[in-house]
């Protein structure tokens, strides 16, 4: 109840379309979260995920959803921001940003007014480009002002990966940097199943993995909007589990090492600007960045990656 000063594990949703009730629904299913509240230009839409999640509530854990205005962002550990347009067959994510960075410059002041703390949890694309701006409207410090990033990209790489080599995805570790979008970068160098690079691990374990199917594997994950988007419309269900991680993360403090996309010093030659690494999270944010020890054509296509996000917020003129 908005009259309440304390919130329990309250997390704000802006934005209930495919990906924001997705993400509703997965929190629910998690059990991370006692209060959700979702917000919406389109206040029925709301209203009626409210309505149908809150019936899965005594089926599944105690959480108290509703549709809210943005004076209900008020004590959410997380609010998390997937209000926009998304991209119509053909459309890349860049083409996305002048619409979304103006609902962004409605939606962020509103949010900062009624919760100065919390922190804010951007998945609208292209995401890199908005969780920057998302943090120059806000006034808040970067730390609390995170991108889902490559966290999904990075899923994509690892599951693609497991069918490969037929383990586990989660017993894939791998990492891709940089922007959530076509110039992405695949960390081949650091890619490994228990330990073991890549290739010693196919040579050892009867693989065939030459280049041209690695980079077949990368294809696919760079690309997989656009074959999804293709098909369905929209991709929604694995964005809201990424994003159901990253606040699994903080709010239990976990200090886990995730892709997501943060503010970047000019370590790789590139700075003020948002993009993904491997970064460790907790209940305050972004704890720090891993500075991986990356090989030389994996810096070259960070840095051009940077680049065309820094060119993009330079062409939004905040
Ligand atoms: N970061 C990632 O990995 C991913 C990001 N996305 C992005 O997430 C965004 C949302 O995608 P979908 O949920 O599929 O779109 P959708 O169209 O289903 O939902 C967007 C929602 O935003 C609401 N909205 C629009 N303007 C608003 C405003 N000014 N204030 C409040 N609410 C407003 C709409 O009413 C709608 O309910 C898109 O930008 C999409 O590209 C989608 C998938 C993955
Ligand atoms: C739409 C989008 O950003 C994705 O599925 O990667």
């Amino acid at each position: 109840m908005s009259h309440q000063t304390h919130h329990p594990r309250r997390v704000a949703v802006v934005g209930a379309g495919n990906v924001g009730a997705s993400f509703a629904y997965g929190l629910l299913l998690s059990g991370l979260a006692s209060e959700i509240v979702l917000i919406d230009a389109n206040h029925a839409k709301a209203e009626g995920e409210a309505m149908d999640l809150n019936h899965a509530v005594p089926l599944a854990h105690p959480t108290r959803v509703f549709a809210g205005s943005y004076a209900d962002c008020a004590g959410a550990a997380v609010t998390v921001i997937t209000a926009g347009s998304a991209q119509r067959p053909g459309e890349t994510r860049l083409d996305l940003v002048q619409r979304n960075a103006q609902i962004f410059q409605q939606i962020i002041p509103q949010v900062v007014a009624a919760n100065p703390n919390g922190l804010l949890l951007i998945a609208t694309n292209p995401v890199d480009v908005l969780s920057y701006a998302a943090w120059k409207f806000s006034g808040l410090p970067s730390q609390r002002v995170i991108g889902s990033g490559t966290i999904l990209d990075t899923a994509r790489f690892r599951y693609l990966l497991s069918q490969r080599f037929d383990v586990d995805p989660r017993s894939v570790h791998a990492f891709i940097i940089g922007e959530h979008g076509d110039s992405e970068v695949p960390v081949w160098s650091l890619a490994n199943i228990a330990g073991m690079r890549l290739p010693v691990y196919c040579s050892s374990n009867g693989f065939e993995c030459g280049l041209d199917t690695l980079d077949e594997i990368f294809a696919q994950t760079r690309d997989a909007a656009y074959h999804i988007i293709e098909r369905k419309g929209a991709t929604y269900y694995a964005i809201a589990t990424g994003l159901v991680r990253i606040v699994e993360a903080i709010l239990r403090d976990q200090g886990s090492v995730l892709s997501v996309s943060s503010l970047q010093d000019d370590t790789y030659g590139v700075g003020d600007v948002y993009f993904s690494l491997p970064t460790v999270l907790d209940a305050a944010g972004v704890n720090h960045v891993i500075r991986l020890d990356l090989a030389e054509d994996e810096i070259a296509g960070l840095q051009r990656s940077a680049r065309i996000l820094r060119q993009t917020i330079e062409s939004l003129k905040l």
